[in-house]
């Protein structure tokens, strides 16, 4: 096993710049530049030096032994000035020691996988907390790091393995005098750990929704400035505004943190029948975008329209307040705080209830392993004689669950996942 390295901290200037190395030599590797070492788990002062003993820095070294560090490796963590020559000499140095080399993106966090540290719903958790931009983020993320999943996982895991056990017992026994009939244990267990898993089902949505972000569609007929109010919302001159109707053709996306949800804001062509090519292309872009976003804020003048876009929970309000009396001005700002506050008790009301599934992949899983614990229940239902097939569908919904934590075949899930995580994590 490679001993690797890598920049943990953001690159360029900064107070602190942190050097992370793992694995068998990152203790040898830390003698070479420091002369010595901190005992483990404590920090020390330390002068880095070349091999050559040119000095390097001046900085804090901390020391994690195998077993106890994020890794489980042996872990040396150099806390040198953040100096963009600073880390690029000690860089240089680690590199000319041999057997260490750069790690690639993700690659600590992937050792931690492998040793046991963290579960695959963990280091999803850890990537999430790292791309975290707002409150409800990082306490979801928080959540998903923690492992929950993971102790969820593992009660489910071993009630279905008890249950399927015992179909197996009776079918072991097949022969001999039959045991007592284990049927009604085991749809106990599958019907209370299916009230369990569309719990979680039922929670996805909005917790897919605060890990990837909302969006709020602003729409409307063409000049009743929705341009304008995106402007408003955003605090910024994102959209141009005009008197001409038809000035937005594309979706202005603008992202937001409303009440610790991340939002994206679009904002539309008008809508209208047009003889403008270009035009009606944004309005198709509009309607389309408009019927995929999580809420519509749908603005008007005069009568409100009849619009079929409009679904349950969607806003629509008066624009041009300065002029029509109630409702929203993006130019005077009159309303504009009111609208949030509605937009963002929507969005916190649809946001409750999210479950510790936070990713496409979970939600498959859970949902394979439902149907299989549906179909070993109406299995055991036609009697002692299809326990067999029974017994393998819960088997099934194991492995469903076990991939969903990575203790099974996730090697081709890896690569895709620890794409995203940056350098030295
Ligand atoms: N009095 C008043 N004028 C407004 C308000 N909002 C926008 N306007 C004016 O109305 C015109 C249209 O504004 P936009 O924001 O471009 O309207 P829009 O809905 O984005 O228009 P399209 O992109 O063409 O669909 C501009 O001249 C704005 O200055 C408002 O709240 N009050
Ligand atoms: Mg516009």
């Amino acid at each position: 096993m490679d001993t690797i390295y890598a920049l943990a901290t953001a690159q360029g200037k900064a107070g602190v710049a942190v050097i992370r190395i793992s694995g068998p030599q990152a203790e040898a590797a830390g003698i070479a530049l420091c002369g010595s070492l901190p005992e483990p788990r404590r920090h020390a002062v330390r002068n880095v030096r070349t091999v050559h003993g040119e000095f390097l820095d001046k900085a804090l070294i901390l020391r994690f032994p195998e077993g106890a560090s994020f890794t489980g490796e042996e872990v040396v963590e150099l806390h040198l000035h953040g100096s963009v020559a600073v880390v690029s000499a000690v860089l240089r140095e680690l590199s000319g020691i041999p057997g260490l080399r750069l790690a690639e993106p993700g690659e600590f966090t992937r050792r931690a996988l492998e040793n046991g540290c963290l579960d695959l719903a963990q280091v999803e958790g850890l990537a999430d907390l790292i791309e975290a931009e707002t409150e409800a983020q990082r306490v979801q993320a928080l959540r998903s790091l923690s492992g929950d999943l993971g102790k969820a996982v593992e009660g489910w895991r071993s009630q279905l393995i008890r249950a399927a056990a015992l179909l197996e017992a009776v079918i072991d026994f097949a022969d001999e005098e039959v045991p007592e009939d284990v049927g009604p244990e085991v749809v106990e267990i599958t019907t209370k750990i299916s009230v369990s898993l569309r719990k979680e089902l039922a929670g996805f949505d909005a917790a897919e929704r605060i890990r990837t972000g909302f969006e709020v569609a602003i729409i409307g007929a063409p000049n009743v400035g929705k341009s304008t109010l995106l402007n408003a919302l955003s605090g910024r001159d994102a959209a141009i505004t005009s008197e001409i109707a038809g000035t937005t053709r594309d979706v202005i996306e603008v992202r937001m943190d409303l009440g610790g949800l991340p939002v994206t804001l679009l904002d539309t062509a008008g809508l209208r029948e047009t003889d403008d090519f270009v035009e009606g292309l944004g309005i198709e872009r509009a309607m389309e975008r408009a019927g995929t976003a999580d809420l519509r804020v749908l603005l008007f003048e005069g009568t409100p329209p009849k619009e079929a876009v409009l679904s349950s929970g969607d806003i629509s309000i008066v624009a041009k307040a300065d002029k029509n009396g109630d409702g929203v001005s993006g130019l005077t700002g009159q309303g504009v705080d009111n609208l949030v506050k509605q937009i963002t008790s929507t969005l916190l009301t649809r946001s409750q209830g999210a479950g510790l599934a936070t990713r496409d992949r979970h939600r498959v899983a859970i949902r394979n392993s439902l149907d299989a614990i549906a179909k070993a229940s109406a299995l055991i239902d036609m009697g002692s004689i299809q326990y067999d097939i029974a017994a393998e569908e819960l088997r099934f919904a194991i492995r469903q669950l076990e991939a969903l934590i990575g203790r099974i075949d996730v090697e081709n899930l890896l690569d895709e996942i620890f794409s995203s995580f940056c350098l030295g994590k």
